[in-house]
């Protein structure tokens, strides 16, 4: 078998055009256009290139995009400032402050700042709490385009085994939660999961978010089996590659996401549909 290859960069790219649309729409009747505010403390080099593909959607699909650079240094009190003033604008329907902060920031503390209805992260404990409670409002981007991606193969999703291996705050645990809402049977493997491999083994749905490079053989995976790759490796020559060995799973899967142009692209998508989200049914 070799895998359908699902196009991540090109739902992103029909997404985008869906939200202009929306946005000419509000625009033409005389509503302001959805503000986003992003903030990067710092200046850690992939956070850039995330951070600075963000602000090009954001001006893509006609957005007012406010960016806050903030140096390395600044200190949590500075940014909790920042954050109110940002949340007491009226002319900014999210808030985003990208991750991972510097040390000497609690990332809890900040996140918890920002007003739920302005949390395009879906990271707000209470947005977390509501997509626990299957009454989901702002939700966490990359499984909410995992979501997208997989229903683009047409495959129903109730009563497949879905396999989620990493158990972050930002994709693996709302994964496993969207994933359940859906109808899958879930199993959530992390970094004290014994025998991973018996595990990925019954996965017919795999997504996979740990952060390093091939960690999946191919030959894990159950034949006929979708297979979403979240990570994004940066190698020595400057290639990326994603968390499963993509020419070898590509021989067993029915479905499976490259990197780059799989799951990055949707993150940035969902990312512009939540922001028009809060800006309609919470600021308008
Ligand atoms: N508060 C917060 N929210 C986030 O959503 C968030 C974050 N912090 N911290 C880091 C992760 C990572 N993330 C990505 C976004 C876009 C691409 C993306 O555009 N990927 C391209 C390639 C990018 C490249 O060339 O490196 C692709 O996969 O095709 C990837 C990863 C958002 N995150
Ligand atoms: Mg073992």
């Amino acid at each position: 078998m070799t895998a359908s290859l699902i196009d991540g960069k090109a739902i992103a790219a029909s997404i985008r055009q869906n939200i202009a649309s929306q946005v000419q729409h509000r625009t033409s009747q005389g509503l302001r256009a959805p503000g986003l505010a992003v903030i990067l403390v710092g200046s850690d080099a992939a956070s850039q290139v995330y951070v600075g593909n963000k602000r090009k959607a954001c001006e893509q699909v006609g957005f007012v995009s406010k960016s806050f650079d903030l140096p390395a240094d600044t200190t949590e009190a500075q940014l909790l400032t920042q954050i109110d003033q940002l949340n007491a604008d009226t002319s900014i329907d999210g808030i985003l402050v990208q991750l991972p902060l510097p040390d000497h920031i609690d990332s809890a503390t900040v996140i918890e700042r920002i007003q739920p209805n302005k949390d395009v992260d879906g990271f707000h404990p209470y947005n977390v709490g509501r997509l626990a409670q299957r009454i989901p409002v702002l939700r966490p981007c990359t499984p909410l385009g995992i979501m997208q991606l997989i229903k683009s193969t047409g495959i129903k999703t109730h009563g497949l085994h879905a396999v989620v291996v990493g158990a972050s705050n930002i994709v693996g645990r709302p994964m496993t939660l969207e994933l359940l809402l859906r109808g899958c049977t879930t199993t959530t493997c992390h970094r004290f999961t014994d025998d991973l491999r018996h595990h990925v083994a019954q996965a017919d749905l795999l997504v996979v978010a740990v952060g390093k490079p091939n960690f999946i053989p191919g030959e894990w995976i159950k034949p006929g089996a979708i297979v979403i790759d979240v990570g994004i490796n940066r190698q020595a020559d400057g290639k990326l590659v994603g968390d499963v060995e993509f020419e070898a799973a590509s021989q067993r899967a029915s479905h499976i996401t490259p990197v780059p142009g799989g799951v990055g692209p949707m993150t940035i998508a969902c990312l512009l549909q939540n922001t028009l989200f809060a800006c309609e049914q919470y600021h308008s």
